[in-house]
Protein backbone atom coordinates (compact mmCIF):
# COMPACT_ATOMS: atom_id res chain seq x y z
CA UNK A 1 0.00 0.00 0.00
CA UNK A 2 1.12 4.01 -0.73
CA UNK A 3 2.15 5.55 2.14
CA UNK A 4 2.14 9.37 2.37
CA UNK A 5 4.97 10.87 5.09
CA UNK A 6 3.20 13.94 5.92
CA UNK A 7 6.17 14.96 8.18
CA UNK A 8 8.98 14.90 5.42
CA UNK A 9 6.53 16.80 2.72
CA UNK A 10 5.84 19.83 5.71
CA UNK A 11 9.19 19.87 6.40
CA UNK A 12 10.35 20.20 2.72
CA UNK A 13 7.68 22.83 2.43
CA UNK A 14 8.95 24.74 5.33
CA UNK A 15 12.84 24.99 3.87
CA UNK A 16 15.03 27.82 4.24
CA UNK A 17 15.69 29.73 1.16
CA UNK A 18 18.71 31.56 1.16
CA UNK A 19 19.59 34.93 -1.63
CA UNK A 20 23.00 33.30 -2.55
CA UNK A 21 25.52 35.48 -4.79
CA UNK A 22 27.97 32.72 -4.83
CA UNK A 23 29.76 30.37 -3.05
CA UNK A 24 33.17 29.86 -3.63
CA UNK A 25 36.51 28.13 -2.18
CA UNK A 26 39.16 30.93 -2.04
CA UNK A 27 42.10 32.04 1.55
CA UNK A 28 40.79 34.78 3.50
CA UNK A 29 42.16 37.52 1.72
CA UNK A 30 41.68 40.05 5.04
CA UNK A 31 42.38 40.57 8.58
CA UNK A 32 43.92 37.92 11.28
CA UNK A 33 42.67 34.83 9.36
CA UNK A 34 44.53 35.88 6.33
CA UNK A 35 45.87 32.40 4.09
CA UNK A 36 42.97 30.80 5.79
CA UNK A 37 41.28 27.98 3.41
CA UNK A 38 37.58 29.05 2.91
CA UNK A 39 34.73 28.52 1.73
CA UNK A 40 32.70 32.02 1.20
CA UNK A 41 28.98 31.30 1.50
CA UNK A 42 28.13 35.42 -0.02
CA UNK A 43 24.53 36.22 0.92
CA UNK A 44 22.58 38.77 -1.40
CA UNK A 45 21.08 42.42 0.20
CA UNK A 46 22.30 44.52 1.83
CA UNK A 47 21.18 46.87 5.32
CA UNK A 48 23.77 49.75 4.01
CA UNK A 49 24.53 50.79 0.27
CA UNK A 50 28.28 51.77 0.35
CA UNK A 51 29.46 54.10 -2.75
CA UNK A 52 33.04 52.29 -3.25
CA UNK A 53 31.50 48.49 -2.45
CA UNK A 54 33.20 45.96 -4.51
CA UNK A 55 30.37 43.42 -4.52
CA UNK A 56 27.34 42.94 -6.57
CA UNK A 57 25.14 41.86 -3.49
CA UNK A 58 21.76 42.64 -5.61
CA UNK A 59 22.59 39.83 -8.20
CA UNK A 60 21.50 36.48 -6.27
CA UNK A 61 19.64 33.31 -7.00
CA UNK A 62 17.57 32.04 -4.06
CA UNK A 63 18.69 28.06 -3.04
CA UNK A 64 17.06 25.94 -0.03
CA UNK A 65 19.03 25.05 2.32
CA UNK A 66 19.89 21.42 1.36
CA UNK A 67 21.52 22.97 -2.37
CA UNK A 68 23.49 25.21 0.03
CA UNK A 69 24.86 22.37 2.53
CA UNK A 70 25.81 20.31 -0.58
CA UNK A 71 27.49 23.02 -2.82
CA UNK A 72 29.60 23.86 0.39
CA UNK A 73 29.92 20.03 1.20
CA UNK A 74 31.55 19.73 -2.20
CA UNK A 75 34.81 20.92 -1.11
CA UNK A 76 37.33 19.68 1.08
CA UNK A 77 37.51 22.73 3.86
CA UNK A 78 36.09 23.23 7.26
CA UNK A 79 36.28 26.92 7.50
CA UNK A 80 33.37 28.59 6.43
CA UNK A 81 33.08 32.78 5.90
CA UNK A 82 29.43 33.91 5.86
CA UNK A 83 29.37 37.38 4.01
CA UNK A 84 27.35 39.46 1.62
CA UNK A 85 26.27 41.92 1.18
CA UNK A 86 24.99 42.11 5.20
CA UNK A 87 24.95 38.29 6.00
CA UNK A 88 23.40 38.89 9.30
CA UNK A 89 20.05 40.95 8.10
CA UNK A 90 19.16 37.82 5.73
CA UNK A 91 16.10 36.18 7.19
CA UNK A 92 16.47 32.56 8.80
CA UNK A 93 20.67 32.97 8.63
CA UNK A 94 20.82 31.47 12.35
CA UNK A 95 18.87 28.34 11.13
CA UNK A 96 22.06 28.23 7.97
CA UNK A 97 24.56 28.81 10.94
CA UNK A 98 23.29 26.20 13.25
CA UNK A 99 23.06 23.65 9.99
CA UNK A 100 26.53 24.47 9.70
CA UNK A 101 27.42 23.49 12.86
CA UNK A 102 25.77 20.78 13.13
CA UNK A 103 28.00 19.48 10.36
CA UNK A 104 31.34 20.43 12.42
CA UNK A 105 31.93 23.59 10.58
CA UNK A 106 34.36 26.55 12.07
CA UNK A 107 31.86 29.28 11.05
CA UNK A 108 33.37 33.31 10.66
CA UNK A 109 31.23 35.89 9.87
CA UNK A 110 32.09 39.56 7.53
CA UNK A 111 29.46 41.56 8.86
CA UNK A 112 29.21 45.98 9.05
CA UNK A 113 27.78 45.29 12.42
CA UNK A 114 24.61 47.42 12.45
CA UNK A 115 22.74 44.75 13.61
CA UNK A 116 23.24 41.26 15.96
CA UNK A 117 25.06 38.52 14.08
CA UNK A 118 23.52 35.03 14.64
CA UNK A 119 24.25 32.81 17.30
CA UNK A 120 26.71 30.11 16.83
CA UNK A 121 29.41 32.39 14.74
CA UNK A 122 32.98 31.19 16.46
CA UNK A 123 34.94 34.09 14.61
CA UNK A 124 33.39 37.57 14.46
CA UNK A 125 34.59 39.74 11.97
CA UNK A 126 33.07 43.34 11.84
CA UNK A 127 33.36 46.20 9.35
CA UNK A 128 31.76 49.23 10.93
CA UNK A 129 31.09 52.15 7.93
CA UNK A 130 32.71 55.73 8.77
CA UNK A 131 30.72 56.88 5.32
CA UNK A 132 27.65 56.68 7.72
CA UNK A 133 29.31 57.59 10.93
CA UNK A 134 26.15 58.59 12.48
CA UNK A 135 24.19 55.41 12.06
CA UNK A 136 27.08 54.11 13.99
CA UNK A 137 26.97 56.47 16.70
CA UNK A 138 23.86 55.03 17.64
CA UNK A 139 24.08 51.42 17.25
CA UNK A 140 25.00 48.87 19.57
CA UNK A 141 27.71 47.43 20.03
CA UNK A 142 29.35 43.71 20.93
CA UNK A 143 32.67 42.12 21.53
CA UNK A 144 33.87 40.51 18.78
CA UNK A 145 36.98 38.86 17.48
CA UNK A 146 37.87 41.55 14.93
CA UNK A 147 37.45 44.68 14.13
CA UNK A 148 38.37 45.94 10.67
CA UNK A 149 37.50 50.01 9.55
CA UNK A 150 38.31 50.89 5.90
CA UNK A 151 40.46 54.39 5.52
CA UNK A 152 37.17 55.94 3.75
CA UNK A 153 39.59 58.58 1.85
CA UNK A 154 36.16 59.76 0.37
CA UNK A 155 34.11 60.35 3.27
CA UNK A 156 37.37 62.15 5.20
CA UNK A 157 36.73 64.92 2.34
CA UNK A 158 33.94 66.37 4.00
CA UNK A 159 35.26 65.35 7.63
CA UNK A 160 38.86 65.41 8.34
CA UNK A 161 41.82 62.39 9.77
CA UNK A 162 41.40 63.55 13.29
CA UNK A 163 37.49 63.02 12.91
CA UNK A 164 38.12 59.81 11.25
CA UNK A 165 40.74 58.55 14.15
CA UNK A 166 38.09 59.63 16.92
CA UNK A 167 35.29 57.88 15.14
CA UNK A 168 37.60 54.93 14.74
CA UNK A 169 38.57 54.75 18.55
CA UNK A 170 35.12 54.73 19.42
CA UNK A 171 34.39 52.20 17.30
CA UNK A 172 37.24 50.53 19.33
CA UNK A 173 34.99 50.98 22.22
CA UNK A 174 31.78 50.08 20.69
CA UNK A 175 33.04 46.80 20.02
CA UNK A 176 35.53 45.39 21.86
CA UNK A 177 38.22 43.17 19.79
CA UNK A 178 40.90 40.85 20.10
CA UNK A 179 42.46 42.50 16.91
CA UNK A 180 41.92 45.96 15.43
CA UNK A 181 42.62 46.45 11.70
CA UNK A 182 42.91 49.88 9.29
CA UNK A 183 42.59 49.14 5.79
CA UNK A 184 43.30 50.96 2.71
CA UNK A 185 40.13 51.57 0.08
CA UNK A 186 40.23 49.99 -3.35
CA UNK A 187 39.29 52.73 -5.29
CA UNK A 188 39.60 52.52 -9.51
CA UNK A 189 42.16 49.58 -8.85
CA UNK A 190 44.62 52.32 -6.55
CA UNK A 191 45.03 51.69 -2.91
CA UNK A 192 45.03 55.11 -0.22
CA UNK A 193 48.21 52.76 1.40
CA UNK A 194 50.54 55.62 2.04
CA UNK A 195 47.21 57.56 4.24
CA UNK A 196 46.22 53.84 5.93
CA UNK A 197 50.03 53.49 7.35
CA UNK A 198 50.14 57.21 8.52
CA UNK A 199 46.45 56.99 10.10
CA UNK A 200 47.81 53.51 11.87
CA UNK A 201 50.53 55.32 13.15
CA UNK A 202 49.30 58.51 14.49
CA UNK A 203 46.45 56.03 16.48
CA UNK A 204 49.19 53.57 17.95
CA UNK A 205 51.08 56.94 19.22
CA UNK A 206 48.36 57.86 20.73
CA UNK A 207 48.37 54.94 23.16
CA UNK A 208 44.61 53.51 23.55
CA UNK A 209 44.32 50.89 21.54
CA UNK A 210 46.69 49.14 19.23
CA UNK A 211 45.85 48.65 15.41
CA UNK A 212 47.61 46.98 12.64
CA UNK A 213 47.40 46.61 8.42
CA UNK A 214 44.54 44.60 7.01
CA UNK A 215 45.51 44.27 3.22
CA UNK A 216 42.63 42.91 0.61
CA UNK A 217 45.24 40.45 -0.52
CA UNK A 218 43.60 38.12 -2.44
CA UNK A 219 42.96 41.20 -4.98
CA UNK A 220 47.05 41.58 -4.67
CA UNK A 221 47.73 37.78 -5.01
CA UNK A 222 45.09 37.57 -7.91
CA UNK A 223 42.72 34.77 -6.23
CA UNK A 224 38.78 34.93 -5.51
N1 LIG B 1 39.75 35.91 -0.63
C1 LIG B 1 38.78 36.69 -0.14
N2 LIG B 1 38.82 37.06 1.15
C2 LIG B 1 37.80 37.82 1.62
N3 LIG B 1 37.61 38.24 2.89
C3 LIG B 1 36.45 38.93 2.96
C4 LIG B 1 35.87 38.95 1.70
C5 LIG B 1 34.53 39.52 1.45
O1 LIG B 1 34.19 39.82 0.30
O2 LIG B 1 33.77 39.67 2.40
C6 LIG B 1 36.73 38.24 0.83
C7 LIG B 1 36.72 37.89 -0.56
O3 LIG B 1 35.86 38.26 -1.38
N4 LIG B 1 37.77 37.09 -0.98
S1 LIG C 1 28.28 47.33 4.15
FE1 LIG C 1 29.71 46.11 2.91
S2 LIG C 1 28.40 44.94 1.47
FE2 LIG C 1 27.12 46.59 2.36
S3 LIG C 1 27.26 48.26 0.86
FE3 LIG C 1 28.86 48.64 2.43
S4 LIG C 1 30.74 47.65 1.60
FE4 LIG C 1 28.97 46.84 0.43
MG1 LIG D 1 35.31 40.80 -1.21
Amino acid sequence: MKTINIKSLSDASDEPQFRIVEIFKSLQGEGYNTGMPSVFVRLGRCNLSCEWCDTNYEEFEYKPLSRVLAAVGAFDVRNIILTGGEPSVHPRVEELVAAFKARGYFMCIESNGLARVPVGIDFIAISPKYCYKERYEQAVGFDVDELRIVVDSVAMLSHSIDDFMSWAEAMASKFPAKHRFLSPLELEGQMNILQTIETIGKLNAKGKQRWALSLQTHKLAGIE
